[in-house]
């Protein structure tokens, strides 16, 4: 059945509206040619589709493809076979419209709080004086008011994030895509930070791909979480999570029966792809 956010377009254009937020990813596969001149298949026909507002999770072994996979969405490196789709429009060059946030906080420690929030709206040339409310707004959001003119060593690790949080939504971005973002804090920050995270994405919903080794955290924070192979990385499942929405907070849905449910089954399909990752590295015969 259509839509109205269905839209008329020509083949290779980009749709307008939710549309513009689908992630296509098919037949994926890149090849890298490694300092000794061999080639080396890091993914091998890679398909999976974010939905437009859909949070998906990607685990899979450590070196298995995962960031090699958003570097591709992304357009900052391009597939040796397949296409990745951003909006129904093939992704030839950096995709707009897509904010990132990475383990390490990528906060450029010469700016304040408000400076580094203040970073993408002043590269998109909005004007000075509602580039400004939009940072304090934002930074009220993330539960920062009274901090936009400290500098980045002067805050913890989770007041770190939740300027990175803020430095990333405040572009209102159709797609998010976040590699670990919450991998190096401890335990509990990670679960506050993971409640906050799911809470703002509710508000403005754009499309995330979240990279995790964390299988409790893809659970309690995803809508759908693709499980990769061992290298060369390919889809080895995908698990839809019915968990309902909103979610509330990532530390009490642990403890809810069809949690625990999904996290057995989708640790069975990963465990065996962790094992052999872990035997290759450690020099064993996988
Ligand atoms: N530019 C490159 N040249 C050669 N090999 C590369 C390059 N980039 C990545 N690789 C290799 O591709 C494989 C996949 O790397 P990638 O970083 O995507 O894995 P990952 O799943 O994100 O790993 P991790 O979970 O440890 O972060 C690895 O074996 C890596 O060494």
């Amino acid at each position: 059945m259509a839509s109205r956010n269905d839209v008329a377009t020509s083949p290779g254009a980009e749709k307008t509206g939710r549309d513009s937020a689908r992630v296509e990813i098919s037949g994926l596969t890149k090849r890298f040619l490694t300092p000794a001149g061999e080639v080396f298949t890091a993914l091998q026909d890679v398909s999976f589709t974010v939905e437009p507002g859909q949070f998906c999770a990607v685990v899979g072994p450590t070196g298995c493809g995962k960031s090699t996979t958003l570097s591709m969405v992304s357009g900052l490196d391009r597939p040796s076979e397949g296409s990745v789709k951003v909006g129904g429009r093939e992704v030839d060059s950096v995709t707009k419209g897509v904010s990132f946030m990475f383990q390490s906080d990528a906060l450029l420690p010469w700016k304040t709080v408000l400076g580094n929030v203040l970073m993408g709206p002043v590269f998109r040339r909005v004007p000075k004086q509602q580039a400004q409310a939009s940072a304090r707004d934002w930074l009220r959001r993330v539960g920062l008011s009274g901090f936009e003119d400290r500098y980045p060593h002067q805050l913890s690790g989770g007041m770190r994030k939740r300027v990175a949080m803020a430095a990333a939504l405040i572009n209102e971005p159709r797609i998010l895509i976040m590699d670990e973002p919450f991998g190096a804090l401890d335990v509990q920050t990670k679960a506050i930070m993971s409640t906050e995270l799911l809470g703002l994405w509710e508000q403005i919903r754009p499309s995330v791909i979240f990279i995790t080794h964390d299988l409790d955290e893809a659970v309690a924070l995803a809508d759908r979480v693709v499980v990769m192979t061992s290298s060369p990385g390919s889809v080895k499942a995908v698990f839809d999570i019915d968990l309902p929405r909103p979610r509330g907070s990532v530390q009490e849905i642990r403890f809810q029966p069809r949690f625990i449910e999904l996290q057995h089954q989708i640790w069975d399909s990963l465990r065996e792809e962790v094992e052999r990752a872990y035997a290759r590295t450690a020099g064993g015969t996988a």
